[in-house]
């Protein structure tokens, strides 16, 4: 397995498998390349089930074992069954959805290799759930979710983004996971960096306080260090990335664009590399770099030396943790 320069194993990649989607969701990152809702046609840049695949070889040989397959809205794709049954047996299969196709499909995905998927539900009112995400998809969603825990990819965790249009709702749906077994709750802060209007982000250590005085219990999980807490039965995790180095220091994945470049970390521009017409011998090559060059995004890891070069912050190395769970 590759460690970058501060002892972060790269245990798995998220696949974006396209840009565009048919939600308009307000506060939308776009997985790093900021645009909200994508174009609605197949676009030309688009890898193609081909060259996702010889990425995924490629990297399981490097024995990453996790693949998350995400977008802009990744079962727009109507080539992912078909990816997902190419993929390498050796990595487990997930994937980020708005649930909207989940009716009809999830049986499909299941079969091809999809172990879970995660599926964006910010509120349990419609109202509020049409304004967020400028749809009128609500019934279609809750039915997805139904779709996919009958299908048995389970857990399915509902992601939840955490800003002011939606922190009102948090109780609501931790009941919702807890009167429903498979379910589980992702609570995710709000990243002002890509999508803007950082007015909108609320305090998220209120909401750990509060799930605090509600758990049983609370277990880290070893990725990012998130915490998982445990109310009624149900499961709340909340991924809180904002600040938190912590967070960045158990980050073990690598991002792969819907066309096709490699990059290190969600929040960077700046450090693609395009995979393009390669060989597989370049996109080995391209894979080593990118995970040789990644450097954590919160905190001071980088540091100006006498000569004003940026280098690597000598109190961070060794890196805290490796592995992932
Ligand atoms: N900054 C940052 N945000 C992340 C990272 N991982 C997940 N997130 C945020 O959490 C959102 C939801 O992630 P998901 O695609 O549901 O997957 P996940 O929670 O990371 O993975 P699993 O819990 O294993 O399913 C992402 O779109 C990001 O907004 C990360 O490494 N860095
Ligand atoms: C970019 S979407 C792609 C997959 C799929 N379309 C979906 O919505 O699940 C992946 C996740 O990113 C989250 N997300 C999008 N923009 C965000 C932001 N600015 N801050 C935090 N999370 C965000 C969404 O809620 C969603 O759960
Ligand atoms: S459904 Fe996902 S990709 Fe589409 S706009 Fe909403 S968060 Fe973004
Ligand atoms: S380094 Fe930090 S911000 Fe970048 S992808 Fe990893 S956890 Fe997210």
């Amino acid at each position: 397995m590759l460690s970058d320069a501060f002892g972060r194993e790269v245990s798995g990649v998220r696949v974006s498998l396209t840009d565009r989607c048919n939600f308009d969701c307000v506060y939308c990152h776009n997985e790093g390349l900021g645009d909200t809702r994508g174009p609605q046609e197949p676009q030309d840049d688009e890898m193609t089930a081909d060259e996702v695949v010889r990425f995924l070889d490629v990297a399981a040989e490097y024995d990453v074992g996790k693949v998350k397959f995400t977008g802009g809205e990744p079962m727009l794709r109507e080539d992912l069954e078909e990816i997902v049954r190419r993929t390498p047996d050796s990595m487990e299969i997930s994937v980020t959805t708005n649930g909207t196709f989940l009716p009809g499909r999830a049986e499909a995905l299941a079969d091809a290799g999809v172990v879970r998927v995660n599926v964006s539900q910010d509120a349990v009112d419609p109202e509020a759930f049409a304004e967020i995400t400028q749809s009128g998809a609500y019934d279609r969603v809750v039915e997805g979710v139904d779709a996919a825990l009958d299908a048995g990819l389970a857990p399915v965790k509902l992601n939840m983004v955490v800003f002011e249009g939606t922190a009102g709702y948090v109780p609501e749906m931790v009941d919702r996971v807890a009167e429903r077994d498979g379910l589980q709750l992702q609570l995710i802060e709000y990243m002002p960096e890509i999508a803007g209007n950082p007015e909108w982000a609320i305090d998220i250590e209120r909401v750990h306080g509060w799930l605090a005085e509600q758990a049983d219990r609370v277990e880290h999980r070893e990725m990012h260090d998130r915490r998982r807490y445990f109310v009624d039965g149900g499961m709340v995790e909340i991924v809180d990335p904002v600040g938190n180095e912590t967070f960045c220091a158990n980050c073990h994945r690598v991002r792969v664009t819907h066309d096709g470049k490699l990059k290190g970390c969600l929040n960077r521009g700046d450090d693609h590399r395009s995979m393009g017409e390669m060989t597989r011998d370049e996109i080995r090559e391209t894979f080593e770099e990118t995970v040789a060059n990644r450097v954590p995004y919160y905190g001071e890891y980088l540091v100006e030396d006498d000569d004003g070069e940026w280098v690597v912050n000598e109190k961070y190395l060794p890196a805290p943790t490796a592995g992932d769970d």
